[in-house]
């Protein structure tokens, strides 16, 4: 008998496909437990000389090693660059320190980047990629929830900006993204919530059942129940790259995954990045969304309590910080959906389904005075 000629997992890994410019162009997001040691979740990948992993000092301890073993089968040269870790450093020093490395270490075109680690890592990697020597491959490793579920699939890439968040970046798509279940073990519970947040945002703006899914199914995701995280990262990544697939570049649809984010960016800014995590100030900003949406007269009175009890028991914070609410709208208005200096805000209009409606200063000041501190 001839050996099978497509690779074999020893745990069969779910593959969402993305598919971009009507099948194109498109990847392999690969989720399953142990795929860290599965060789053939790294057959395949692009051809080069050398790869740099992309990682940092909390990550690295934990799974360079293993990335580092399974690369070293394909590249003749891996290297290395090790970030500060944490929200605040989501800038233009640590991408120079990719930079420096990609130059020092006279790396060519073909090089491709790993990026291991959480969203921040991601969204850094990925932008480095797009603009060293004008494009270089790039492979997406996420090792939290949140990168699990969302920053890791569909290319959009960045770094902060003092006065906004991810202000500067590209849309740059990865060759793949291997998410291995078990890295998730490590993960601090505050991480966990985090992720789940994004998690949670799918079900109001795609998919009714899933939100169903999720109240029934929280207190498995916080006790790190495997097969409930496998499920929901293959849903949230569906959901994604459904979207995605669609509407690449954010002309319209896309800005659905922007659910509770125009509040909760502000919240990241105003506090200066890493006081609040992204998760967090997101579950956060979908409370406040979720008001509007009511105070609207586009979601039920009841789908409030709603999400504020699935955010509060997923460990979020559902009461923002003081800023006032003129600096809330001042920061708003900086926001990338904002247009002629109008805030507009991405609401449910229905249970799995969603728009960008604008709303009066006064209102959304109303919004405010009820979920800040
Ligand atoms: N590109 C996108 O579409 C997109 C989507 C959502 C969020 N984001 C961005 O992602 C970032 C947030 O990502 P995040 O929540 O992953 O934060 P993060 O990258 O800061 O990671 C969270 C923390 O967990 C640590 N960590 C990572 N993996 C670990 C593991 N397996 N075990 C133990 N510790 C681990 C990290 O070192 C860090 O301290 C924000 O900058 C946000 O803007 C981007
Ligand atoms: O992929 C998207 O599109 C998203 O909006 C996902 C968000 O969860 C993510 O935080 C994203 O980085 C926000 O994008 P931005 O364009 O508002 O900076
Ligand atoms: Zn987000």
């Amino acid at each position: 008998m001839t050996a099978p000629k497509t690779p074999s997992f020893a745990v069969q890994p779910q593959i969402v496909p993305i598919a971009l410019d009507e099948g194109q162009r498109g990847y392999d997001i690969l989720i399953g437990a142990g795929l860290l040691d599965e060789a053939a979740a790294w057959e395949g990948l692009p051809k080069a000389a050398a790869a740099l992993i992309v990682s940092n000092e909390t990550v690295a301890p934990l799974y360079l090693a293993r990335l580092q073993l399974r690369l070293a089968a394909q590249y003749a040269r891996v290297e290395t660059v090790l970030l500060p870790d944490g929200e605040r450093y989501k800038d233009w020093a640590s991408l120079n320190l990719i930079f420096d490395h990609l130059l020092e270490t006279a790396s060519d075109r073909k090089t491709v980047l790993f990026a291991l680690g959480g969203g921040v890592i991601g969204d850094m990697t990925g932008f480095a990629a797009s603009v060293y020597m004008r494009g270089v491959p790039f492979v997406q490793v996420p090792t939290t929830l949140l990168a699990q579920v969302d920053s890791s699939v569909g290319g959009k890439t960045a770094i902060n900006h003092p006065l906004g968040k991810n202000m500067l970046g590209a849309f740059y798509q990865p060759a793949r993204v291997i998410a291995d279940l078990d890295t998730l073990d490590s993960l601090p519970q505050r991480e966990l919530s985090a992720g789940l947040a994004e998690v949670i945002k799918y079900g109001p703006i795609a998919d009714a059942a899933f939100l169903a899914w999720i109240e029934l199914n929280l207190d498995a995701l916080l006790a790190r129940d495997k097969s409930a995280l496998a499920y929901a990262v293959k849903r949230c990544c569906e959901i994604k790259a459904w979207v995605v697939g669609q509407d690449e570049r954010e002309q319209g649809l896309r800005a659905v995954l922007n659910f509770g984010h125009t509040f909760g960016h502000a919240i990241e800014t105003g506090l200066g990045y890493g006081e609040w995590l992204h998760g967090e100030a997101v579950g956060c900003g979908m409370v406040m969304a979720s008001d509007l949406a009511v105070r609207l007269g586009l979601m039920p009175g009841e789908f409030l309590p709603r999400m504020r009890t699935l955010i509060e028991r997923a460990g979020l914070p559902v009461v923002g910080p003081a800023l006032g609410a003129q600096r809330y709208l001042e920061l708003m208005r900086v926001d990338k959906k904002a247009e002629g200096g109008a805030i507009r805000f991405v609401l449910p209009e229905g249970l799995g389904k969603a728009g960008m409606h604008a709303a009066p200063d006064d209102l959304v000041a109303q919004v405010l005075a009820s979920h800040v501190a």
